[in-house]
């Protein structure tokens, strides 16, 4: 089902000459994705990843493409995307825009121990740091504006209760982007969709992460708060695991050590972070795109997740 546009070994052979990586052995299709084709490609210089990019643009993907490249260079585990000998990183396949990166080792954490989530909190901080002297810009598209264009379509679906939890949530938001101890937050790229299915595993060895088509510019304490909501939580009830929640956030303080402002936003930033993906998740189901294949992922394990942040005080941040 994942493989949109077929490539075989022959419709590649003389297009990937632009590259740098010898002649293709192997082209194999992924089944897990949702949103791309993508393809293990084997070739005399090694293993890759080829995708062709079903939604994005020509012009939306360089920002993606640039900065897992710059995070790459900077030793950050990443997929390396490829450059062609142009030097360009996104190329036409098929008439879509296809991309080649380098293949990571291992597979998703799925049930991750405090040990998996050290990784993680040490790599996201070596990856914000790494981001400050990214010199492209863009906001996180589903930030605080895409909050306020997604709710009122989804608000006529949803019951009287479950509306105003929602209202109330971007209320309590806004006013709180608007304060200056939000002014104070270290800001840089974010992955902004650090989900377990989003990182790669080799053991308890973190070998990269991927899937960055949802980065962009905002609080790196967002960042955090999204990483948390999945990786540290018990996923029936949204509740957070001391344990688990203590070892990513102590490795990410080591790196790239917490600031006071962060600790006093950082309930509030757990909202947020659940805040989104309930957003998105009721927008996906409400509104599914046209053609849509998918079986739209649950909103309410993210309502859970809100109500639980609402109400349960979560670890301090260090
Ligand atoms: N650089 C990589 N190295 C190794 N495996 C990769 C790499 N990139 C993607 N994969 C594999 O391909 C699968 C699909 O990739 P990805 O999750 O990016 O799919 P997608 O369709 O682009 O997005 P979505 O997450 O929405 O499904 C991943 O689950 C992973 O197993
Ligand atoms: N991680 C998102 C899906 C988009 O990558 C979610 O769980 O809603």
């Amino acid at each position: 089902m994942a493989v949109f546009t077929p490539v075989s070994l022959d419709d590649v052979s003389q297009w990937i000459t632009q590259f740098p990586l010898g002649k293709p052995v192997a082209i194999k299709g992924i089944a897990s994705g949702i949103e791309n084709s993508n393809f293990f490609l084997t070739t005399e210089s090694g293993e890759y990843v080829l995708t062709i990019f079903e939604n994005l643009s020509f012009e939306q993907l360089p920002f993606y493409l640039n900065l897992m490249r710059h995070l790459a260079d900077r030793g950050v585990a990443v997929p390396a995307p490829i450059p062609n000998d142009k030097g360009e990183l996104v190329v036409a396949l098929h008439g879509k825009p296809a991309s080649i990166v380098t293949k990571l080792v291992g597979s998703s954490q799925l049930s991750p121990q405090p040990v998996h989530c050290a990784e993680v909190g040490a790599m996201l901080a070596k990856m914000h740091v790494a981001g400050l002297d990214y010199p492209a810009y863009q906001p996180n598209l589903r930030g605080l504006d895409w909050w306020h264009w997604a709710a009122p379509q989804v608000l006529p679906f949803m019951p009287a209760e479950t509306a105003t939890l929602l209202r109330d949530e971007i209320q309590f938001q806004d006013s709180y982007a608007k304060s200056d101890l939000y002014k104070k937050l270290q800001q840089g790229p974010v992955h902004a969709d650090l989900f377990r299915n989003n990182v790669m595993f080799d053991g308890e060895k973190l070998t990269g992460f991927f899937d960055f088509y949802f980065a962009g510019c905002d609080t790196w304490l967002f960042d955090v708060a999204v990483t948390v909501n999945d990786w540290c939580i018990d996923l029936d009830t949204g509740i957070l695991d001391t344990a688990r929640v203590r070892a990513m956030l102590d490795a990410y303080h080591t790196v790239r050590p917490f600031t006071a402002a962060e600790q006093q936003s950082w309930q509030t930033m757990l909202r947020a972070g659940a805040l989104r993906f309930w957003l998105s998740r009721l927008y996906d189901f409400h509104l599914p795109r046209e053609a849509e294949m998918l079986t739209p992922h649950d909103p309410t394990h993210f309502e859970r997740i809100l109500r639980e942040r609402i109400n349960v005080a979560a670890p301090a941040l260090y």
